[in-house]
């Protein structure tokens, strides 16, 4: 056994998180409100090393709860996928972090703006006797346009219903998709059988495609009716995850522009249900769950 740290152990001193997890896809939180933050250069390699299954905690990734630092946002959220990359919102984590400043005091409003990457994003908490069950967000408004998304072609350009031809484990096929930005990259492949689909294969194929210069989410969606879909998520920077909310609202919009769904849908994911409305404000809109699963230490030493 070589002396020193074993791979993934990030140096620095015991850091408090609370994890949490919306459908199954679960986050550790570091409460940026309340104590100190590490540098920049060391939230990937944190990242990467409480997410770490083995000689970490495990989680899809680290979200920073921090102070605002755009007027008329009351929080600001920063997510870190498992393998370290950021990503500009977390639509499952954010429901997370809504109830975790108002359960720990940090507001009393129902309703409040955290500032992402994605812009501001603005949750509203349900309460029922003081307990928060459920959280809707406006997620904002989708972006269809390659340049948004980023994917390779015109920019101006939607990528709706378009031929990807896909390599993986030395076989081409293409596959037609949907792709769309919800301030984070998404790519939405319809097929017959949601059980049918090789994610360990197709979804590193589909993440690393040189279509999407910085990589892409695919959601791989069976349609059950113009109101239900089911979806198998493969993540940018964490791989399969039992839920995605970003990902669930790309769903969404993009089972209505190819006139596949209805604006409302449920979609059904491995960790349960997201009830998603693309409003004929333009706005999306997703219900869910919040839920605590521990506090830990984690101590890298
Ligand atoms: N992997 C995503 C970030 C987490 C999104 C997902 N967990 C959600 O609930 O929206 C990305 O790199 O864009």
């Amino acid at each position: 056994m070589t002396a020193g740290r074993p791979p993934g152990r990030a140096a620095g001193r015991p850091l408090r998180l609370t994890k949490m997890h919306g459908l199954g896809n679960n986050y550790l939180f570091l409460d940026g409100l309340s104590g100190p933050v590490p540098p920049d250069q060391e939230l990937p390699a944190l990242a990467r090393a409480v997410s770490d299954r083995n000689f970490g905690i495990g989680s899809d990734g680290l979200i920073l709860v921090l102070p605002p630092r755009e007027a008329g946002a009351q929080f600001r959220m920063r997510i870190f996928n498992a393998d370290g990359s950021e990503g500009e919102m977390c639509g499952n984590g954010i429901r997370c972090l809504a109830r975790l400043v108002y359960d720990r005091g940090y507001t009393r409003a129902e309703e409040f703006t955290v500032e992402t990457g994605a812009g501001p994003i603005r949750p509203r908490l349900h309460l029922e006797n003081g307990e928060v069950v459920a959280v809707t967000v406006d997620m904002g408004v989708p972006r269809l346009e390659r340049g948004a998304i980023p994917m390779a072609g015109p920019a101006g350009e939607r990528a709706v219903e378009v031929p990807l031809e896909v390599e993986a484990a030395g076989e081409r096929r293409t596959f037609t998709v949907t792709a769309l930005s919800m301030g984070n990259p998404h790519c939405v492949v319809f097929v017959d059988d949601v059980a049918a689909v090789d994610l360990a294969r197709l979804g590193p194929a589909f993440e690393h495609h040189p279509a999407f210069p910085q990589r892409v989410n695919t959601h791989f969606t069976q349609v059950l009716s113009p109101q239900r879909v089911r979806v198998r998520v493969w993540e940018r920077g964490s791989g399969p995850t039992l839920a995605c909310g970003t990902g669930a609202c790309a769903v969404a919009v993009a089972g209505a522009v190819t006139g596949r769904t209805g604006r409302r849908v449920t979609v059904e994911l491995p960790g349960g249900a997201l009830d998603i409305r693309w409003d004929e404000d333009g706005h999306v809109y997703m219900t869910g769950p919040a839920a605590y699963i521990a506090d830990v230490t984690y101590d890298p030493r």
